[in-house]
């Protein structure tokens, strides 16, 4: 039975979920500060649930044991090393949307803070102060906010800030001029554009390579003196020197900081010691309802991923709902037991694999076949490899593996087919489902045929000449080999042909020899496939 780990600080209802739902949990929050003890109880669960705090590292994924995957009860999935679980073959899922608008009040917690020094008024109380000339702060309405990454939590902002009757200034390369406008901002054209002009910036975009220092000294220059920062998204996004050397100059006028490039935050981080700086340990998304929220949207992951197959949410591949497993299960088998024949037939070394989806096919989730296709071809010469990891495994290798659909229906109302290239030639097979159920191989190189792919297949190419076929069932009988179906192509009497024998069992190298030094017989491959309806253990 498929048992999980709770690793991090979350809700009850978590583990309640998953123990309504039949999956044994522990919740072990302690792991998340001891990344050894993390690294030995990772192996032992088939899948694990983690926040910001149990950081997973490349290391720890190294020797993943029966770990299959992790979700994270939240967004950012930066303190998750994606790649490594990818490679690993496990699946990484996040719980986007469950704390976007407590993030998004905790943003304009800091703004109206920042602007009112609300925390700075309070401390001088508590210390027996009554300061009314100090704390003369700043309206907000009628000020420009410049939003950086108009997404779900850049739009909730904006919405809130539209509210408080802001202006805002919005950009992000992926939602367009037209759309920030349609929604009621003024698009920027980039963020350089956008600095000059805005009273507080807000920062909305996932930590990556090209997002770190996105504000760095050169930003903090072009932008007023009474300017204030706000980054409720993560660390290292504002360039914590640059902002802590801004503010003891009086360049920049305020920051409210809410994620640190290192957590728990160090006591050498300059913004520690900076001034008009108001700082919250990571509390974006620290409400009882958005806790409660990702808590039981990332049980519900786990433990539809564990007892069903069902992949929503992913960061590292394409989704699969339940209806889609089951319409496409036999085609996701076909697709594997394609790559698997190509695998054992083609001798070469593998460059290039152009996948064509033809027919009704072309209008399903081919993504999902793509990576069956890949894993078939691998896994015979690779442990470990499965839906998640197969087409970045092929990528590693140097294999380009390429895909294309086409509607338009040949002679099968949908149809796969595999192109391999190879060092010494491109080799073709398609497939199809007779009756929606039963997989065949319907083409081999220009060939056409209708054979079984399952059990152990004899595929030779010949002469289309009289004894050959009587020639190589004597031969097999001779050495015990029943021939359980035979399937011929050829294009014209008397040219090259081609031949599938299903056999009953495995030929052994002396029957094979012997066949394939007749003089009408110009290669051989023996194709061991799984028997018809067994599936991989990852396809569920
Ligand atoms: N402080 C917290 O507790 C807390 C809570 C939730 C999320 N977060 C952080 O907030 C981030 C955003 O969350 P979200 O749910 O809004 O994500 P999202 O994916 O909905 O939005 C991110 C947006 O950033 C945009 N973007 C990416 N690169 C950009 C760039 N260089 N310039 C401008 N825009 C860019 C994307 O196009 C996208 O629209 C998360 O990645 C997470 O790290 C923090
Ligand atoms: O990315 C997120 O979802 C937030 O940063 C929240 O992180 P947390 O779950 O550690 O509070």
């Amino acid at each position: 039975m498929a048992r999980v780990l709770i690793a991090d600080n979350l809700e009850a209802s978590a583990a309640e979920t998953l123990k309504k739902l039949g999956v044994p949990v522990d919740h072990r929050p302690e792991l998340s500060k001891k990344p050894e003890e993390l690294k030995a109880a990772l192996r032992e669960y088939d899948a694990v649930i983690v926040r910001s705090a149990a950081k997973i590292t490349a290391e720890m994924l190294e020797n993943p044991g029966k770990l299959r995957a992790i979700a994270r009860a939240g967004v950012g999935v930066d303190t998750i090393d994606v790649a490594a679980a990818t490679r690993k073959g496990v699946v990484v899922m996040n719980t986007p949307g469950g704390n976007t608008v407590s993030a998004a009040e905790h943003t304009i917690a800091l703004m109206m803070s920042l602007a009112r020094l609300v925390p700075q008024a309070d401390a001088t109380m508590k210390k027996g102060g009554w300061d009314r000339n100090k704390f003369v702060g700043t309206q907000v309405t009628g000020k420009t906010l410049g939003v950086i990454g108009l997404g779900r939590i850049g739009r909730e902002v904006a919405k809130r800030a539209a509210g408080l009757e802001m202006k805002v200034l919005a950009f992000d390369p992926f939602v367009t001029p037209d759309k920030v406008a349609e929604m009621g901002y003024k698009p920027a054209a980039s963020i350089e554009a956008m600095l000059p002009d805005v009273d507080f910036l807000t920062i909305h975009v996932p930590l990556t390579d090209e997002t770190k220092s996105l504000i760095g000294p050169n930003e903090l220059a072009k932008m007023k003196k009474t300017a204030r920062i706000l980054n409720v998204a993560r660390g290292g996004i504002v360039d914590e020197k640059a902002l802590a050397d801004a503010l003891k100059a009086g360049t920049i006028g305020g920051a409210g900081i809410d994620v640190f490039s290192v957590e728990p935050i160090v006591a050498d981080n300059p913004l520690i010691g900076a001034p008009n700086i108001v700082l919250t340990p990571h509390l974006g998304a620290s409400t009882y309802e958005a806790q409660e929220n990702v808590a039981i949207e990332a049980a519900e992951l786990i433990a539809n991923f564990l007892l069903k197959g069902i992949v929503a949410n992913a960061v590292n591949m394409a989704a699969v709902d339940r209806k889609e497993l089951d319409e496409l299960k036999q085609y996701v088998d076909l697709a594997r037991r394609l790559g698997m024949l190509h695998a054992q037939m083609n001798h070469g070394q593998i460059k290039k694999v152009a996948l064509t989806y033809k027919g009704d096919l072309a209008n399903k989730k081919t993504k999902l076949l793509t990576s069956a296709f890949t894993a078939g071809l691998l896994e015979s010469r690779m442990a470990g490899v499965n839906l998640v990891n197969a087409e970045v495994m092929a990528r590693d290798r140097g294999i380009e593996i390429t895909s294309s659909a086409s509607p338009k229906k040949d002679d099968f109302a949908s149809l796969m087919q595999a192109d391999v290239e190879t060092d010494k030639k491109t080799y073709t097979a398609a497939g199809t489902l007779f009756g929606n159920e039963y997989l065949r191989l319907v083409r081999l190189g220009s060939y056409r045929l209708e054979a079984y792919l399952d059990g152990v297949l004899f595929v030779f190419s010949h002469r289309d000449r009289p004894g050959v076929i009587g020639f190589m069932g004597s031969t097999f009988g001779k050495h015990g080999v029943n021939i359980a179906g035979m399937n011929l192509g050829r294009q014209a009497p008397g040219g090259e042909a081609i031949g599938v024998l299903n056999l009953d069992t495995v030929p052994d190298a002396a029957a094979v020899d012997e066949v394939a030094g007749h003089s009408d017989i110009t290669s051989v491959s023996v194709v061991k496939l799984p028997p018809a309806g067994e599936l991989p253990g990852w396809l569920g």
